[in-house]
Parts: C-alpha cells; structure tokens; sequence
C-alpha cells in the first residue's frame, strides 16, 4: 500500500482561507496588512521564492512592498533600509530574503528587524521567546510543519521525532516545536555517525539537510511520518526534496511531496504571521 499524501497546499489553502477572512476584517477597520520583503542582489531561486510570495500576498487582500537592492549593497545600506521599514505603520511584517551576499553579516541585518515585526521568526529574541514556550512569532517552515502533522491528526505527544539537520531557521526550531508537544525528539547531523541507526527508530521523521534524494527506505521505520523539507534541484534540475519518494513510499504511513508540501506551508505561514502582526498593532492602540 502507498503512503498517504499529506497535501500542504490544501492545508495550506485552508489556512490561508481563514487568513484572507482576517485581512478583510481588518480591511473593515480601515487596516491593510503589509508585508515588505528585501531581497539583496539577483539570486535567481531567491527571486521566485519573492515573486510566490508576493503573488500569495496579493491573493488574501494583503499589501506587500518589494524593496529590491543591487547586491553590492552595502551593510549599512541595508540596516538603513531596515530601519526605514521599522518605522513605517503601513508595513507590519518584514523579511529579509536569506541568503545575503557574502559581505553582509546576516546575524547584524535580522536583529535589527523590529521584533514586532519579524515575521520570519529569526531574530534572537524571537528565537529566545520560542524556546522559552512564549508567544512570539515562529519560523514559518517548522511552524508549517506543525500544522501539516495537526491537520493530518498525527499525534505528537509521546513520539519520537528524529530531525536530521540542525540549521537556525529549520532543524533547531522544529525540534523545539515538537519538544512543546511532548515528542521525544532526537537531533542528527552531518557528524552523526550510522545515520539509519537513528532515523529507523522515528515514529516521525523530518529531513532538513538539503541533499537531493538523500532519504532512502533504509532510514526509514514502517509506519512513521515523513517530512521533507528540502527543496532541491536533482541532475535533472527538477525540484526535489531530501527524501526519496518512490524508495520511501509504502514504507513510511504519511509523507510529504516536494513540491506541494512543505514549501507551500512556509508561505501559508508567513501570511498567518503578518496577519497576526498587523492584528497586534490594533490590539495595541486600543490599550493606549
Ligand atoms: N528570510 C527568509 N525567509 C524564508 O522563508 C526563506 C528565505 N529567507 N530564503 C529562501 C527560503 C526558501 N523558501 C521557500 C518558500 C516556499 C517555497 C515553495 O512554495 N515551494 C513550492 C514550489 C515552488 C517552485 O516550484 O519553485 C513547493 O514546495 O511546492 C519554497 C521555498 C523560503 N525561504
């Protein structure tokens, strides 16, 4: 029997259904919620990611500003354009297109995000908020990843959840996420040695290490869930994820695709999280 599809853009169009609901109720209220997105120089993936993104924006009624700058940007020019953004009341919610080139430490730009408007979710003290189980807004694609496993009625509690990766914006968060729902969680790496020894024994199993295919039915328990996170180009340069697909399928009980899993989700997550951001500004002026 073939595993079961979690579909992440249905979910994800469910979600952002209730989204778009917000946004005219705050549209009502004479609110528009916006989103400005920063993308620094011509990465060519970074440019569809910001065209999906706007375009999803637009969709749900929301406003969302393009800043586009050459990529021999310098730092300062960067903060200063942040700063600007930090300011400005028509945009609630920020994102900093990553990567950056290489002459501009990432770690100085995100933390100057105003927190109430890293929507991203990457800054330390958001990243601080998360870990300590205070609300704050969370990184979109683990926080996807939780809602593809709750509407799909995948039960947390109790389970082992083994991620393999350990990056800031993905494997760290998601273990975290897991954690708060009472997983038993198990982080793996590049320096993980006998990688399946570990990933066999995952009633849920996340592949956040960005290689193509990289997944395979040995690494694979019967029966667990499967998540792929990775987006990746196969020599074909067709999309793919880090888990093979056809080798798992059947082995593993749910699993996602790529594309139509995930990488929907992070979408879905970041309208959600901008909403929310746009909401809180009301919430705000009425205690004044
Ligand atoms: N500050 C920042 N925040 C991010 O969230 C961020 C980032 N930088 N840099 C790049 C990565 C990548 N990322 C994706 C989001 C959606 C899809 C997505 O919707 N993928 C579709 C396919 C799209 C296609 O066909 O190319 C799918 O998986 O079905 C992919 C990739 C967000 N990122």
């Amino acid at each position: 029997m073939s595993s079961a599809i979690i579909n992440g853009k249905e979910i994800g169009q469910e979600i952002r259904n209730s989204v778009a609901e917000r946004v005219a109720r705050l549209k009502e209220q004479g609110l528009t919620p916006g989103l400005a997105v920063v993308l620094v120089g011509d990465n060519q993936a970074s440019a569809t990611y910001v065209r999906n993104k706007q375009k999803s924006c637009e969709a749900i009624g929301m406003f969302s500003e393009l800043v586009k700058l050459p990529g021999e940007t310098t730092q300062e020019e960067l903060l200063a354009q942040i700063v600007l953004l930090n300011g400005r009341e028509d945009i609630h919610g920020i994102l900093v297109q990553l990567p950056l080139p290489k002459h501009i430490d990432e770690d100085t730009v995100i933390a100057t995000i105003a927190v109430e408007k890293d929507v991203d979710g990457f800054s330390p003290v958001s990243v601080g908020k998360m870990m300590l189980g205070q609300e704050t807004f969370l990184p979109c694609t683990p926080f996807g990843v939780m809602k593809l496993l709750e509407y799909s009625g995948i039960e947390i509690a109790g389970k082992h959840a083994v991620i393999v990766g350990r990056s800031h914006i993905v494997g760290k968060p998601m273990g975290q996420l897991l954690l708060q729902k009472d997983a038993t969680v198990t982080y793996t790496h590049s320096k993980t040695p006998d990688l399946p020894s570990f990933t066999k024994q995952a009633d849920i199993l996340i592949a956040a290490v960005g290689r193509a295919n990289f997944i395979t039915k040995e690494h694979v328990k019967e029966g667990a869930v499967v998540i792929d996170v990775g987006i990746n180009r196969d020599e074909n340069n067709k999309l793919c994820g880090d888990v093979n697909f056809l080798d798992v399928d059947g082995i593993a009980s749910h699993i996602t695709p790529v594309p139509g899993g995930v990488g929907p989700m992070t979408i879905t997550m970041l309208l959600f999280n901008t909403v929310q951001a746009a909401e809180n500004t009301l919430a705000n002026k009425v205690r004044q």
